[in-house]
């Protein structure tokens, strides 16, 4: 059991860590509200520890961005730091939201306090059109009252908008002269300016409309080359990752408060038992998902980027052949020479919805001459960073010293892995064989498990595809189930924070530091949803956007 360390006021004032609770001698006063735009009576602070911790312990630490709520639910304040906003931020911006180039339809989209009146000068002399309601608007260059398209417009007055701020949507013919005529007169109204890469999303942020984890998502949602990372990109925009990280805020404040108020009142006799093992039970909870969380990392990050897949075998066994099969293009040279193959070429692929780069490699052969010896060298090298080695061999071929050599090493190697979720996947494929009416025994009983194929009639390709499903989903994660995967390695080192800061908090003696080691862990899950980001952070983030979004 940790000792409490009291630090008590002289009845009227008790500092702790910097925030100050001022008490009235005698009878409580309630205290109110922390923040410094409502004046709300709270009840009073003992009884509040018990019933709201997340109340009491804003009161007494006043978290900068916590919900306020009280007893009856209803919430008081939540602000995000305004810095998030990009610099020279008051203004309002435009942009060009559509592909560039030629296009049936092109948005142009504008952001911010000045977008009614620039709705009104385009569209003189109409009147704005009713908020949400798609219009169709004859647009004029306000310079030269010449007319530059007729298009269909769209009023979203804030903050029911996707910026928060007031914004206009012009859906035009997608021609490049209107486009820049459009362009053109917008940047001829006074208070507009062109928008910064990401501007649009980066305002959506500073008013709280998405958190850095939804950002993430929408980032990611633009750039998913393949269903896998259509549908995870689609949840975390849905702020399935965010919640979680918030819901697990929360269990850390509540444990915050109950610590606190032991601090506080541990001594009063009239405070329940156990809250402080109540603590300790949250904690252990907690880092335990965080844990299963962590150990997910890498599989969120694999299908952003993509999931190493590795071709690989002795000369000769196809391997060139199913590279340029699966990427459905000649990636790679294919002859009857073996040893054709030298140097490692890989090729993105979208390998069953998931993003894969698919790597051919040379045949694993000694004894041959220094340029195929460097590329047999570099073919060992990309195998040991593959998630999934898929292992070819010339069915008609088994006996040969190659194919048992092969079998030997490598797939062996692979088999005798610990299974866990970081260690290697394998498939073995018995390639050619088409070859093996003819050219006699096909693989024995002590065979690994194995897939038949013949790249060259396709029989059995596609059940290699549905084992290659199977197994990037257990590579990348499935995201259609399971929790929100962590996509970057930002998430992954807020977690791995957080849970070295509960660390901390069970082996601190001293209930002080372990208020610390609480809040600190507190801190990585509230910077993981970009609460309190550092501007560098945002920049990077904000810099993966394209103009417009
Ligand atoms: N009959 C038959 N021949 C195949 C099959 N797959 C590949 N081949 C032939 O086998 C030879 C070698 O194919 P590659 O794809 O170049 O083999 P590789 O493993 O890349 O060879 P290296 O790059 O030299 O290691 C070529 O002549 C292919 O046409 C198959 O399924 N059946
Ligand atoms: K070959
Ligand atoms: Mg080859």
């Amino acid at each position: 059991m940790r000792k409490g360390i009291r630090i008590r006021g002289n009845g009227k004032r008790q500092c702790w860590g910097g925030a100050r609770i001022w008490r009235v001698p005698g009878k409580a006063k309630p205290p109110i509200c922390a923040s410094p735009s409502c004046s709300t009576p709270l009840p009073n602070l003992r009884h509040l520890a018990i019933i709201e911790p997340l109340v009491y312990l804003t009161l007494r630490l006043r978290l900068p961005d916590a919900l306020i709520r009280l007893p009856s639910g209803s919430r008081l304040c939540t602000r995000r730091s305004s810095s998030a906003l990009a610099p020279g931020s008051g203004a309002t911006i435009f942009a060009l939201s559509s592909g560039q180039g030629r296009c049936g339809v092109a948005v142009i989209r504008t952001s911010g306090p000045a977008s009614g009146q620039a709705l009104r000068i385009l569209t003189a002399p109409r009147d704005l059109p009713p908020a949400r309601h798609a219009s169709l608007r004859l647009l004029s260059d306000p310079r030269s009252g010449e007319p530059l398209d007729r298009a269909l417009v769209l009023w979203f007055p804030g903050p029911k908008s996707f910026t928060g701020e007031d914004c206009v949507e012009f859906h035009v013919h997608g021609g490049p002269a209107v486009v820049s005529g459009v362009l053109q007169a917008l940047g001829s109204v006074p208070g507009l300016r062109p928008a910064e890469a990401g501007e649009f999303t980066r305002r959506a942020f500073a008013h709280g409309k998405l958190n850095l984890t939804e950002v993430e998502g929408l980032a990611d949602l633009i750039h998913a080359e393949t269903e896998a990372q259509r549908r995870q990109a689609l949840r975390q925009l849905d702020g399935e990752l965010g919640h979680l990280c918030r819901g697990w805020a929360e269990t850390l404040t509540k444990a915050l408060a109950h610590v606190e108020a032991y601090i506080d009142f541990g001594e009063d006799d009239n405070l329940e038992e156990g809250v402080l093992e109540q603590a300790d039970i949250e904690v252990r909870a907690l880092q335990v998902a965080l844990g299963a969380h962590l150990r997910d990392a890498r599989r969120g990050q694999r299908l952003r980027s993509g999931a190493h897949v590795v071709v690989t075998g002795p000369p000769n066994a196809g391997k060139s052949s199913l590279v340029n099969l699966l990427s459905r293009k000649p990636v790679s040279i294919v002859s009857p020479e073996p040893g054709t193959t030298r140097d490692v070429l890989e090729t993105p692929v979208d390998l069953a919805g998931f993003p894969v780069l698919l790597s051919d490699t040379a045949g694993l052969r000694e004894g041959v001459g220094p340029v195929e010896q460097e590329g047999v060298r570099r073919a060992r090298e990309r195998l040991e960073q593959a998630d999934l080695i898929l292992a070819m061999l010339d069915a008609s071929d088994l006996a040969s010293p190659s194919s048992c050599n092969f079998l030997a090493t490598v797939v062996a190697s692979v088999g005798a892995q610990s299974h866990s979720d970081s260690s290697q996947r394998l498939l073995l494929v018995l390639n050619k064989s088409d070859l093996l009416s003819t050219e006699g025994p096909g693989p024995g009983p002590d065979m690994p498990p194995h897939l038949l194929l013949s790249c060259v009639t396709g029989e059995g390709l596609d059940g290699l595809l549905e084992a290659l499903r199977e197994e990037l989903a257990a590579v990348c994660g499935d995201p259609s189930t399971g929790p929100p995967l962590l996509t970057r390695a930002r998430h992954q080192h807020h977690l791995q924070g957080c849970l070295d800061a509960l660390g901390h908090y069970k082996q601190s003696k001293d209930l002080a530091l372990a208020a610390e080691a609480l809040r600190v862990a507190r801190g990585h899950l509230t910077r993981l949803t970009g609460g309190g980001g550092t501007e560098e952070i945002l920049d990077i983030i904000f810099r993966d956007f394209c103009v417009g979004k």
